[in-house]
């Protein structure tokens, strides 16, 4: 049967769809796999920041449901860049081009958008629902109230933070180039994520640098990876709390660009008296195409002498796009 590795924003994953499987894999044979093949020392193609398992819906007018489990294991309720990669698998295998994808707490609305360059294709995704109450992240001793632009001294000394979950965790701090390219972020990312008495059960954090007037640049440390390229629903988080917290400069309802050591995004913040949702448009691409035998997916045992890889020619359309961007940052790409 076939995988394939995908990227939005060089965030990496391998895409499994389970009802090409005889026997779908269980949820803990795809927490194995995701651990095993995404890693760079036991997997292939130097692994991934995890694996969306696409599998059918029978919501209406919703092509497919799409599940997130990053390298370490762990399932996540939502991810930006994934979401764009599996609306343009369905949409190719269903022949539609707008329609709504099933992820673990809403049927998200998705479409296929104008190519941003040559053999670059991009897709619009709903990110949704949004949350700022305590219990939704969750996290504790920051008192019983949204965290909005606050400062918190026990994260870093004279940072504000804001924390928005999407539904996954992010919390958000606006910094200067020099906090960008420190230590601060890799620091924080690896307290919260590790046993410690704010976020439980983790969280996505992002620094952005303000460029402009609907200019950002966001890096993230995954919550369940680590640092990667981008994150889309946390350069989505970001653009909402840069609305929100920055008027004059973030703008409901105007497209935000959010540059990213990956590449670049586009956002829209949207507001109404019930909620907030943010539209995340980005590349979708998909690099290789992998062969191998459903028993290796099961015993989370994929690796380079049992399987057949065709790279595809996105990977040199995508850095051709990239490099046609502003240089906004000294931040490399991770492989
Ligand atoms: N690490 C995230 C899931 C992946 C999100 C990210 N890759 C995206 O594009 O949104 C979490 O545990 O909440």
């Amino acid at each position: 049967m076939q995988l394939r590795k995908v990227h939005g924003s060089e965030n990496h994953f391998f895409l499994l769809d389970q009802t090409t499987l005889e026997q779908p894999l269980t949820d803990s044979e795809l927490v194995a796999l995701a651990q095993q093949i995404t890693n760079p020392a036991t997997g292939i193609l130097d692994g991934a920041d995890g694996v969306l398992v696409v599998d059918k819906s029978d919501h209406d007018n919703v092509l497919g449901q799409m599940r997130v489990i990053n390298a370490d294991g762990s399932e996540a309720s939502m991810c930006g860049n994934g979401l764009r990669t599996v609306s343009r698998y369905l949409a190719e295998k269903y022949h539609m081009n707008q329609f709504k994808v099933e992820t673990m707490t809403a049927d998200l609305q998705v479409s296929r958008q104008s190519d941003l360059a040559p053999e670059v294709p991009a897709f619009s995704v709903e990110i949704s629902p949004v949350r700022f109450n305590p219990e939704a992240f969750p996290f504790e001793n920051l008192g019983d109230q949204p965290l909005i632009d606050q400062p918190v001294p026990a994260f870093v000394a004279g940072l504000n933070f804001t924390a928005i979950a999407v539904p996954n965790p992010h919390l958000i701090s606006f910094v200067d180039e020099d906090v960008m390219n420190g230590n601060e972020l890799g620091e924080l990312g690896a307290r919260l994520n590790g046993h410690n008495n704010y976020f439980p059960d983790g969280v996505n954090v992002s620094f952005a640098q303000i460029l402009g007037k609907n200019q950002l640049f966001v890096r993230t440390y995954e919550r369940g990876v680590g640092f990667t390229n981008a994150c889309g629903t946390g350069m989505s988080a970001t653009s909402l709390a840069f609305a929100m917290t920055h008027a004059n400069l973030g703008e409901f309802d105007h497209t935000i660009t959010v540059y990213n050591p990956g590449g670049m995004v586009k956002t829209k913040v949207h507001q109404t008296e019930e909620r907030y949702w943010i539209d995340l448009i980005g590349n979708a691409t998909e690099t290789h195409h992998i062969e191998v035998a459903e028993s290796a997916l099961h015993a989370a045992n994929v690796t380079d002498d049992n399987t057949e890889i065709s790279e595809t020619n996105e990977e040199t359309a995508y850095l051709q796009f990239v490099d046609q961007l502003p240089k906004v940052s000294a931040i490399a790409v991770k492989k």
